[in-house]
């Protein structure tokens, strides 16, 4: 059997059913596989058709190792060269078809391979971009694509490494009947270039039927069909079913399954031993399209696949793994992977021109805004209230900011990553950095205008060690609620994400403005949730930077201010004796805390 070829047997997939607590029904097991073998060929185009529910993805999904989760039974394939294609397309809005193929090229090619640079890249790209038609479409962005277009660009994009297994999820779907005939045509024709490619299709259309190789029919998680399409006829008359004339074979038997599952389902999956055996025409180099005769063919035997799996001592086992863990599957290093996506990440943020201007036009109207309201009240000895509201003003400002966005748009963003990740594109620590690290220097900008506005309008002291402070400070906080937001957004979608995000800020801004002023009496518990509560370390911090750095007593136009002396105020609020610099430390802290905990969750999402 070549590597090329994905054989399989006996896979069971099993899921656990949720506890349905409305109904008290207890969690059970879920078999959406039972036991199925078969074999996929290379040069051949393969379908893995059935009525809806019946577990084409699953199939796709365990074969593809997707899903590994729950999936037993023995799988022979070659991933390191295979690809798979989602049912949906997800691909980067704001940069060009061109781009995009350039980013695989730079990502899965290696360097040493390519003696010209990008001159090879873009002979490659021009290539494959007019294999697939979509040369008139190269400057576009996916945006404006149509559906084919999107999904001949997912095809493009994994052709860059020319893989010999291909495995795609519905690729005609959402697609009219002549894309969707033209799109089976060209994996067909992919195929027949000495490649592996295995699609599910719900229900083919009789133009397309016949441009398939192999079939293979799924119905409640059995094999009910496995073989060429040219002799489905055949075999359905020999079991005493005739498919009138002018029906499609395709609907007709997924029918049958679903009129008749009881005697329909067991008689033909222990026909094909559940996938063992498969149905060929007798002259299999026959050109004629009325072939009446078919064999049932041993698809599959245990010795075949135990042969082809050479018995290893633990030891050179554990010997494979070691090296598995130090040999890389990318093309690239993961320094080459970081330096390409921070490039690709930084193109995209700075494309992004709406969302730019609307951030600039954001931190400025705020900054503004709140400081015009403290307007030169930094130094009246009369206004305590005012100088604590202030520093409130302005960390909430800043977490608020930062803790929406990603909640709303990173989503979207891990359908891609995930999928990139997948197929071998990238590492996930080298794009974790690269996120990280591109979105720092305009978040640093961003927070230097708003800290720029409120600092010089509400007339704190011009000294530049209390103004980087100050400016430290609210960066900090904006990267930690910038890491929570992250950490939600990896681990829950928009909707829940939504009701999460408030609902988790709710306690933290609680925390952040109780106990001020008897703090020394606050219960050890209490005490310890306050440290948790970035908001409240954050108001504390600035309080300090503010009142803190021997700050000389306020102005004071009244005969006697209890709070001129900025010691005073400290002491009021109970934080004289606190260390800036181990609120600041703790801030730092949570800002990794939140950071490690948006890295296990992708890493959780990718690899389960
Ligand atoms: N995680 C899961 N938990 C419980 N049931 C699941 C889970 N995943 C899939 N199923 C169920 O298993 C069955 C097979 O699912 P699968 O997605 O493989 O079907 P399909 O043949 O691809 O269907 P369709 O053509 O509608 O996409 C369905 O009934 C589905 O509801």
């Amino acid at each position: 059997m070549t590597t090329k070829t994905v054989s399989f047997e006996d896979v069971l997939y099993e899921v656990q059913s949720k506890r349905n607590f409305t109904s008290n029904t207890k969690s059970s097991k879920i078999q959406l596989l039972r036991g199925v073998s078969g074999v996929f060929r290379h040069g051949q185009l393969s379908v893995i058709m059935g009525p809806s529910g019946a577990g084409k993805s699953s199939l796709l999904n365990a074969l593809s190792g997707y899903r590994t989760e729950g999936v037993n039974g023995t799988i022979l394939i070659n991933r390191k060269t295979s690809c798979y294609i989602q049912q949906e397309d997800h691909h980067h809005t704001l940069i060009t078809v061109y781009e995009m193929m350039m980013m695989a090229c730079r990502l899965k090619l290696k360097h040493s391979s390519i003696e010209n640079g990008f001159d090879d890249y873009r002979a490659r790209i021009d290539e494959i971009l007019a294999g697939l038609n979509l040369t008139h479409r190269k400057e576009s962005t996916s945006k404006t694509l149509s559906g084919g277009e999107r999904k001949r660009l997912s095809i493009a994009l994994e052709l860059v490494t020319n893989p010999q297994i291909m495995f795609l999820d519905e690729p005609t779907s959402g697609l009219d009947e002549v894309t969707a005939s033209a799109c089976i045509r060209l994996l067909r024709d992919l195929a027949h270039k000495d490649r592996t490619i295995i699609c599910t299709i719900h229900q083919p259309s009789a133009a397309m039927f016949d441009l398939f190789d192999n079939i293979y029919l799924l119905a409640q998680g059995q094999c009910v069909y496995s073989g060429s399409p040219k002799v489905l006829i055949p075999f359905l008359l020999s079991r005493n079913y005739t498919c009138p004339k002018y029906n499609n074979p395709a609907d007709y038997i997924i029918e049958l399954c679903d009129l008749e599952p009881d005697s329909v389902i067991p008689q033909f999956s222990e026909c094909f031993s559940n996938g063992k055996q498969q149905c060929l025409p007798v002259n299999t180099i026959t050109n004629d399209t009325a072939i009446s005769q078919f064999q049932m063919k041993q698809s599959i035997n245990s010795l075949q696949l135990d042969t082809s799996r050479p018995k290893e001592s633990t030891l050179i086992q554990k010997m494979k793994l070691l090296t598995k863990f130090f040999k890389s599957e990318y093309a690239l290093s993961s320094l080459q992977q970081f330096s390409v996506l921070f490039q690709m990440m930084t193109t995209k943020i700075l494309r992004n021109r709406i969302v730019l201007w609307i951030q600039f036009l954001h931190h400025l109207g705020c900054g503004l805004c709140i400081g015009l309201i403290f307007f030169n009240v930094a130094n009246d000895g009369t206004r305590m209230f005012d100088h604590l509201k202030f520093c409130m003003g302005c960390v909430f400002f800043s977490v608020y900011t930062q803790i929406m966005v990603p909640i709303l748009s990173y989503p979207q963003e891990l359908r891609i990553v995930k999928k990139e990740c997948f197929n071998r594109w990238y590492g996930l620590t080298p794009y974790y950095l690269a996120l990280t690290f591109s979105r720092m220097p305009l978040q640093i900008l961003f927070n230097m205008i708003f800290t720029c506005c409120v600092y010089f309008l509400s007339g704190l002291p011009l000294e530049p060690e209390r103004f980087l402070m100050f400016s430290l400070v609210s960066v900090i906080v904006s990267f930690v609620a910038e890491g929570l937001g992250l950490a939600i957004g990896a681990t829950f979608n928009v909707t829940n994400g939504c009701a999460i995000g408030p609902a988790l800020m709710a306690p933290f801004l609680g925390l952040a403005i109780y106990g001020f002023d008897f703090a020394a009496d606050v219960p050890m518990l209490m005490y310890a949730a306050m440290k948790f509560s970035f908001i409240r370390g954050g108001v504390v911090s600035l309080v300090l930077t503010v009142f803190g750095f021997n700050r000389p007593k306020l102005d004071c136009k009244e005969i006697y201010c209890h709070f001129d002396d900025p010691k005073v105020l400290l002491r009021y609020l109970r934080i004289e004796n606190v260390s800036l610099f181990k609120e600041v430390s703790i801030l730092v802290g949570l800002m990794f805390l939140f950071r490690v905990l948006f890295y296990l969750s992708l890493r959780k999402r990718f690899y389960k």
